[in-house]
């Protein structure tokens, strides 16, 4: 069991390694630690190694090597233990479509060894806190996405776990659905005390719930702190100049470096972000001396730290840009596959 009281950390992996038949390299040395009660956001881009790391951490899937704990129990040597104390909300749904929300509910509690009248007031609290009561007898195929993914957070809480593993809980709900939900997190996680371990490709979510956030690249840990300790780190304004086409070759970093306040010069294609202590003060020297280098500059903007900025800072490109990357490998991976004839 996890004890608050000795400052266990609830989750800790050390060192993860896990590679895929087709030498596909998933976690390259994750390691992360969740304090007892607090929000851990893992954020990264698809195909950074956030599922995997749920899966080794939630018994499903075993690492290369590495060692990982989660409520003090060992996950290779108890997982039947590790399981008791987690509950898992999956990427996909695992509700049955065709049963009620209150069927599924039940279903959950009774593989708990839940029953009786315990088990059916549990499920009426949880139908009534995730406000599907009105929906909970109509089969689960004619929920919203929203409301389905209510009932997975619900489904994942029956047992009351220690701690919970969220993969990317708001991916494909639309802005309204993905705001309940946020609520709905923060108040897991305020009143409750609940352990949560939350993976996510949007920032503005990690922003939003995370007390801590953990920023994920190519399979392992780059960067690890408060939201505000991240943006705090990076001192002053980020001013980012877009390029136009024609000039963009002519650009190195070489051509910013010197100029009065500006730093950490990062060139990716047209776009150029630089860190400057005054912004707007640094500008029209920032211009002039990219217009001395042949270049051409479209648009200036002028921002406070994002953890888009963080992002850059440690892996060395924008997030969306690693996005784009990911897609690119997943497309690439299956094009051999596609071609045979196949599927996946
Ligand atoms: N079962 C598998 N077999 C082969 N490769 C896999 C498998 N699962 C994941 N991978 C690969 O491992 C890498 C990490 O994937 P993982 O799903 O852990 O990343 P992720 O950050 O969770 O991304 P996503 O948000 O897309 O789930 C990717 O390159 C992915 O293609």
């Amino acid at each position: 069991m996890t004890d608050r009281s000795t400052g266990a950390p609830a989750v800790e992996a050390r060192n993860l390694v896990k590679t895929y038949p087709g030498d596909v390299t998933a976690l390259t040395g994750m390691s992360l630690t969740v304090e007892a009660g607090t929000v851990l956001g893992l954020l990264g881009p698809n195909g950074a190694g956030k599922s995997t790391t749920v899966k080794i951490l939630t018994t499903l899937a075993r690492p290369d090597s590495g060692t990982a704990t989660v409520a003090g129990h060992d996950v290779l040597r108890h997982p039947d233990r590790v399981r008791r104390s987690i509950g898992v909300v999956a990427q996909r749904s695992g509700a049955d479509p065709m049963a009620t929300g209150r069927e599924n509910l039940l279903l959950q509690g009774r593989l708990y060894g839940l029953k009786g009248t315990e088990l059916a007031a549990r499920v009426d609290a949880l139908l009534d806190r995730f406000d599907l009561a009105d929906a909970a007898r109509r089969p689960v195929r004619g929920y919203s996405g929203g409301m389905q993914r209510r009932l997975d957070v619900a489904l994942g809480l029956v047992h009351r776990p220690e701690v919970l593993f969220l993969d990317e809980p708001t991916t494909g709900l639309d802005p309204e659905a993905r705001t309940a939900m946020w609520d709905e997190i923060a108040r897991l996680a305020g009143d409750e005390g609940l352990t949560i371990l939350l993976t996510t490709h949007y920032l503005e979510e990690a922003d939003r719930l995370a007390e801590r956030i953990a920023i994920v690249d190519r399979g392992r840990v780059v960067v690890e702190g408060t939201p505000d300790e991240l943006k705090g780190e990076l001192h002053g304004d980020a001013v980012h100049l877009e390029l136009r086409a024609d000039g963009d070759r002519t650009v190195t970093a070489g051509v910013l470096d010197g100029l009065p306040g500006v730093r950490d010069v990062q060139i990716d294609g047209r776009r150029v972000s630089v860190r400057a202590d005054d912004g707007p003060a640094a500008v029209p020297a920032l211009l002039a001396a990219l217009e001395r280098s042949g270049a051409t500059v479209a648009a200036a903007t002028v921002a406070r730290p994002s953890l888009d900025d963080v992002y850059l800072r440690y892996a060395g490109r924008r997030f969306a840009e690693a996005e784009a990357d990911a897609r690119r490998s997943a497309d690439e991976s299956d094009a051999p596959v596609l071609a045979a004839g196949g599927t996946r």
